[in-house]
């Protein structure tokens, strides 16, 4: 059956888009001409979600689903799932990120005017535990096996170009403005409106006409391997926090507050460390972002377990306190459906939620865009891995906008939340420098 009577907006949308309304058909075949997934990312609308060399990188866009509102999480797995139902899976390769695949951004907040999108590209590239893959998606060929053994030779490979040197500057929110922020937030938390608040701030940058954003996002992979290296609709970053990663039915996470500046030697970086993971102040920071998320998916897992006291995470810019979760889902939720019940947690909102969320946005007083929403990708049968959308950037058009955060208790400090700010600013800084 086709999709011509879709009773999705988003979906609906598409179709028209793309004038296309055929089922999906899409071929997964092992490779052997494949090295390094990141030299096939496209320069014109990069898509990768890589860490440690391993992922998957996206060519060409066949369908572009959008979503806005407060609803974009339950649109986009509706209309997923819709999408999903008569695609024709052919996958000799059956690991996490082969089959069908639509790579995603999601907004901060409902109110935002930054647009939510699923990608379905042409071509996706991937390698994951040894493993190198090349999947096709097509449309109207459901009656047909595609050939798709020439997949990788029609795709365009251009060397890459010049380093992208830009230069960084206050965007909406000065440096004088977030201290400001960070103060009132104390204060909203010495009345008791909320326990914890996440400030952000965002630097701006010009982008020279034709710069080559492979450069940058290649600087990231290479500097920050432990990290995802993400490239999503202009969304180019890489984050140490996992949101969520669903593998059938298997469900984990790596929860992140909590951070120090690293050491210029062994013994303070040691030191450092051992501050930070002693420090009173990190512990609740991190403990209100844990409890966030295992709130969340207590409901929805069997076998919910995390270590009773967070690990110091080595960053090359920075520690921070992780804990990292894993269980066992009790019912089919996809990857979709679990980034919308847990966005946003209480490490980029705050605690309590709503009123983190309010103060927020009447302290900061600038539209976040997709900076600390979900970003990553969701296969056919719901699986897929998602970050929060940290230490990160968005290229509209020849603007670029970075975006840093700092999560605020009691006992915090405006200018040492800058100085943190300053430190989770650099990976894009250095790779656009
Ligand atoms: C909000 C950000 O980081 C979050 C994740 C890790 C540590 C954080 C912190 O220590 O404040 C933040 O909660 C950001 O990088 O913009």
């Amino acid at each position: 059956m086709g999709l011509k009577s879709s009773p999705f907006p988003a979906l609906n949308e598409a179709f028209a888009m793309t004038n296309q309304r055929e089922p999906l058909t899409i071929v997964t075949r092992p490779s052997d001409e494949i090295d390094r997934i990141l030299d096939w990312i496209a320069p014109d609308h990069p898509l990768a979600f890589v860490r440690n060399g391993e992922g998957i990188v996206g060519v060409g866009e066949l369908l572009r689903l959008e979503f806005r509102g407060a609803d974009r999480f339950a649109a986009a797995a509706a209309a997923w799932s819709e999408l999903t139902r008569t695609a024709i899976v052919h996958d000799s390769v059956n690991r996490a990120g082969t089959g069908l695949i639509a790579f995603g951004s999601f907004a901060f907040a409902g109110s935002s005017s930054a647009v939510s999108v699923l990608i379905i590209p042409r071509v996706i590239v991937g390698n994951r535990e040894g493993s190198h893959w090349v999947t096709t998606i097509s449309a109207g060929e459901a009656n047909t096996m595609p050939d798709t053994t020439d997949a990788l030779a029609t795709l365009p490979r251009h060397p890459h170009g010049a380093a992208v040197h830009v230069s960084f500057a206050p965007g909406d929110m000065s440096t004088t403005a977030f201290t400001t922020a960070v103060t009132a937030a104390l204060q909203e938390i010495a009345l008791s409106r909320a326990e914890k608040l996440v400030i952000a701030r965002d630097q701006v940058a010009q982008l020279p006409a034709g710069a080559d954003l492979r450069v940058p996002i290649a600087a990231l992979a290479t500097r920050y391997p432990d990290t995802f290296t993400f490239a999503v609709d202009g969304l180019i970053g890489s984050s140490p926090e996992t949101l969520v990663n669903v593998h059938n039915g298997t469900v984990s996470a790596r929860v992140l507050a909590g951070s120090a500046a690293r050491g210029d030697n062994h013994s303070s970086d040691e030191q450092a460390a051992a501050t930070l993971t002693g420090s009173l102040k990190d512990q609740q920071e991190h403990a209100l972002a844990l409890a966030s998320v295992m709130d969340a998916l207590r409901p929805l897992s069997r076998e919910l377990h995390a270590a009773s006291s967070p690990f110091a995470l080595q960053l090359p810019n920075l520690w921070h306190l992780a804990t990292d979760i894993e269980g066992q889902l009790a019912e089919r939720s996809s990857a979709l459906d679990l980034i919308g019940i847990l966005h946003p947690t209480a490490a980029v909102a705050g605690t309590p939620t709503p009123a983190a969320l309010q103060i927020i946005d009447l302290l900061e007083g600038f539209d976040r865009g997709r900076y600390a929403g979900p970003v990553g990708w969701v296969d056919a049968d719901g699986n897929g891995e998602w970050a929060v959308a940290l230490r990160c950037a968005q290229v509209d058009g020849t603007r670029i906008t970075a975006y840093a955060g700092a999560g605020i208790v009691t006992g915090s400090d405006a200018e040492r939340e800058l100085a943190e700010t300053e430190l989770k600013f650099r990976p894009i800084i250095e790779a656009f420098a």
